[in-house]
């Protein structure tokens, strides 16, 4: 966090700005409703009019005026007299109260209108006083916050066809090793179809990132320094996988170096993950994230995603955590706090979890079941059902303050 970098403000179309991030804050600049309306279909009458009216002493209007919303009434509502209005509509002049429909009797005499009620309708009644919701320069939705359909709806209220949004930071993606295929090609001895990359570039969007892939390298340095020399001009991040452990053809570690990058890590006490290497150049974050498919996305989610919401001005950058029930038995120790792919799921108003598949870092399948990491605590021990763990919300889009997992011991340990 001491190296993140905050994004500038652009100004889009309102119907371009879902899930982006306010960069000015909503201040309401007229007052909602903007004028006194009728929450109702009826009459728009004086209540001083309706001070006799009972069962036994029905009082008629006569009706002057007939208006729907968006209309106002011509003239001013005179003792006797009754406008017939629609929900949304203005109150007129000199009424102060609204009839339901459901209260009043109409009928036509000599071409004209009238209605009668049998109560009383007191001062205020059925009206919807200007500003009642809102007034005006009240302040209604903070600069960091996601634009969700809610924060449309009052965008459009106040007229921001156009609305100033952070930008998305741009955070290139390069996949490297000599055993990926692309997508598209057939599968051959000893090789893997290139996974990571496309999982990143949808991480990234999850979070709020333009992602741009720079496609895959294969294993040799020179042309790897080239490529990811070159990336780095072009992007606010660079996220790499592969090549960061301590094998012969690891190339990341002597291509930060080369770069003269400032390694600010490049081990980590956790698992998976425990390779993932943070370095920084230029004023830019350098992600290299594992190649195992598992610790690359817990990678992720742990470094690069505060730091794109950091970027977003968001003032809860990290990953929402809460606590939820064990469901199962987690019978493996590890003396390293472990980030477990896993599902969470509602019952009867409680949080329950359990791994989303084969707890192994080089796993893919269990990612498709994930929608939380499970933090489970390094000891010597392993874990019960029943046992209430921290749970990481990748799949939320809300997060929090401060990035809090309790080291304590987790109860239930077996
Ligand atoms: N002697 C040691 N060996 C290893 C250590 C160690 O500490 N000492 N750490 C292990 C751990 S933990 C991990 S995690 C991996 C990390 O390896 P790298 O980040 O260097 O990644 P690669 O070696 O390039 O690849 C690892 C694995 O992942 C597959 N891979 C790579 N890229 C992709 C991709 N884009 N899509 C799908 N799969 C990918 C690759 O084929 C390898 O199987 O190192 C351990 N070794
Ligand atoms: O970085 Mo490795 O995933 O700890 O398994
Ligand atoms: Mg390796």
């Amino acid at each position: 966090m001491d190296y993140k970098k905050t994004g500038e403000m652009e100004s889009i179309s309102i119907d371009d700005c879902d899930d982006r991030k306010l960069a000015e804050t909503i201040i309401a600049t007229h007052p909602i409703p903007p004028f006194d309306k009728s929450p109702y279909d009826g009459f728009a009458i004086r209540s001083l009019d309706t001070a006799n009216a009972s069962q036994h002493n029905p009082v008629t209007f006569k009706v002057t005026e007939h208006i729907g919303a968006g209309h106002r009434a011509q003239n001013a509502v005179k003792a006797g007299e009754a406008v017939r209005i629609m929900t949304g509509a203005e109150i007129p002049y000199g009424a102060d109260c609204v009839a339901m429909f459901e209260i009043c009797q109409t009928y036509e005499q000599d071409s004209n209108h009238f209605m009668t009620i049998k109560r009383t309708i007191k001062p205020g009644q059925n009206i919807i006083i200007k500003g009642s919701e809102t007034s005006q320069g009240e302040i209604l939705v903070e600069k960091g916050t996601r634009i969700n359909p809610g924060v449309k709806a009052l965008l459009a209220t106040f007229g921001y066809a156009k609305v100033k949004v952070v930008k998305k930071p741009v955070i290139g993606v390069i996949a490297t090793g000599s055993e990926l295929l692309d997508i598209e090609q057939e599968l051959e001895p000893g090789k893997i179809r290139n996974s990571n990359a496309p999982m990143i570039v949808s991480q990234i969007k999850r979070a709020g990132g333009e992602p741009v892939y720079f496609g895959k390298l294969i294993d040799d340095f020179e042309q790897s320094f080239e490529a990811i020399e070159q990336a780095i001009q072009h992007v606010d991040f660079l996220v790499t996988t592969g090549g960061v452990s301590v094998g012969d053809f690891d190339l990341l570690p002597a291509i930060y170096e080369k770069l003269g990058a400032r390694v600010l890590f490049n081990k980590i006490g956790m698992r998976p993950g425990s390779v993932t290497t943070v370095a920084e150049w230029n004023s830019k974050l350098l992600f290299g994230l594992s190649g195992n498919p598992s610790a690359c996305y817990v990678g992720f989610e742990l470094f690069t995603r505060p730091i794109i919401q950091m970027f977003l001005h968001d003032n809860k950058p990290f990953t929402q955590t809460i606590q939820a029930t064990l469901e199962e038995d987690f019978p493996k120790p590890n003396p390293f706090t472990r980030f477990v792919r896993a599902k969470i799921n509602y019952r009867n108003g409680s949080v329950y979890v359990r791994p989303a598949g084969i707890d192994k870092s080089a796993v893919v399948t269990s990612l498709s079941n994930t929608n939380a990491l499970m933090v489970l605590p390094g000891g010597t021990r392993g874990f019960e059902a029943g046992a209430v763990v921290d749970v990481l919300l990748v799949d939320s889009l809300s997060g929090q303050e401060t990035f809090s997992i309790s080291h304590k011991k987790v109860k239930r340990q077996i």
